[in-house]
């Protein structure tokens, strides 16, 4: 895509999209800001040009997509210094959790373009779920362009109203890191029941794999194909009595996405 971005912070998350629109035919022109020098270090053999400050940007430098991936917590202190570093028609956009539009506009200082992205990282191998939402700034081409280079990422799906996005951040914004954690889970599961703990992580982390895949391409919805692996009186049914029970997975779940979806309100309030 003929697109100068700007991408502010390659730490976990903006490292992750990186490699994502990289992996693009036509992939775009992009500048790093990057304090760390470690991590700066590993993009080296990137098609990337690398700072540690936007003070080091040549003459004239604009950018059509700036791409906000620092913490929420640094946002009033960072994002000042590039309301005058873009171009005429540029879009902000901004991956952090909680932090509105309004609140972006406030510290960009005029009416600024912006669209607000709730990534993960399953981004880096293209496989990322990326919710966006636009404000009411952003042209038809503008939301086009964002989708263009998010889609490089995984699937991109659009929310119409912004108080969503605390609720898209606990699902998929932190979601990967729960499935994450449930191979830990199964894995130490296995270990308790026996298993050497090398062929337990193994098997579980390939269980998980396997399940997803079978879930994305069968046509059963995943209540289908749990029943189906879940024979009468058997083993499955054991484990489901436990797991299904009132206190089991389901509330528990509940719980965290509700405590991700909290926390994403309050950080938006802080900022
Ligand atoms: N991690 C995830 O899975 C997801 C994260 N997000 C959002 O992405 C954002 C980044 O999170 P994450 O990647 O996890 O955090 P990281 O800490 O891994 O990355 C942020 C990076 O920004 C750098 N940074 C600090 N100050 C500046 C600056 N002035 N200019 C440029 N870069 C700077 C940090 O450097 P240093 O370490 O030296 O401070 C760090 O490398 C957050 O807003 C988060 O809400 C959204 C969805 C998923
Ligand atoms: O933990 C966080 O706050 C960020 C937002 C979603 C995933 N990581």
């Amino acid at each position: 895509m003929d697109k100068n971005i700007l991408l502010v912070g390659c730490g976990n998350m903006g490292f992750a999209m990186l490699q994502g629109w990289l992996s693009l035919d036509d992939a775009p022109r992009v500048r790093v800001v990057e304090p760390a020098q470690g991590l700066r270090g590993r993009l080296a053999d990137l098609p990337v040009e690398v700072h540690a400050h936007p003070d080091e940007f040549p003459a004239g430098y604009e950018a059509d997509i700036v791409v906000f991936a620092i913490k929420p917590q640094l946002f009033a202190d960072v994002l000042p210094a590039y309301s005058s570093r873009v171009g005429e028609g540029a879009v902000f956009l901004s991956v952090a959790a909680g932090v509105t539009s309004e609140a972006i506009a406030a510290l960009l200082g005029g009416k600024p373009a912006i669209v607000r992205c709730m990534p993960n990282t399953p981004a880096a191998i293209g496989q990322g779920v990326m919710a966006v939402y636009a404000n009411a700034r952003v042209t038809p081409e503008q939301i086009d362009a964002a989708k263009v280079l998010l889609g490089s990422c995984g699937m991109v799906v659009e929310v119409e109203e912004e108080g969503l996005m605390d609720a898209v951040t606990a699902v998929s914004g932190s979601g990967p890191a729960y499935v994450f954690n449930f191979i830990e889970a199964l894995a130490r599961a296995g270990e308790k029941a026996g298993l050497p703990a090398d062929l337990s992580a193994r098997m579980a982390l390939k269980t998980v794999e396997g399940a997803a895949r079978l879930a994305t391409q069968a046509e059963d919805d995943p209540a289908t194909l749990r029943r189906k692996v879940t024979s009468p009186g058997g083993t499955t049914a054991a484990a489901l009595a436990v797991l299904m029970a009132d206190d089991g997975l389901s509330p528990l779940l509940e719980k965290a996405v509700g405590a991700a979806r909290d926390r994403s309100v309050e950080l938006g309030r802080t900022n």
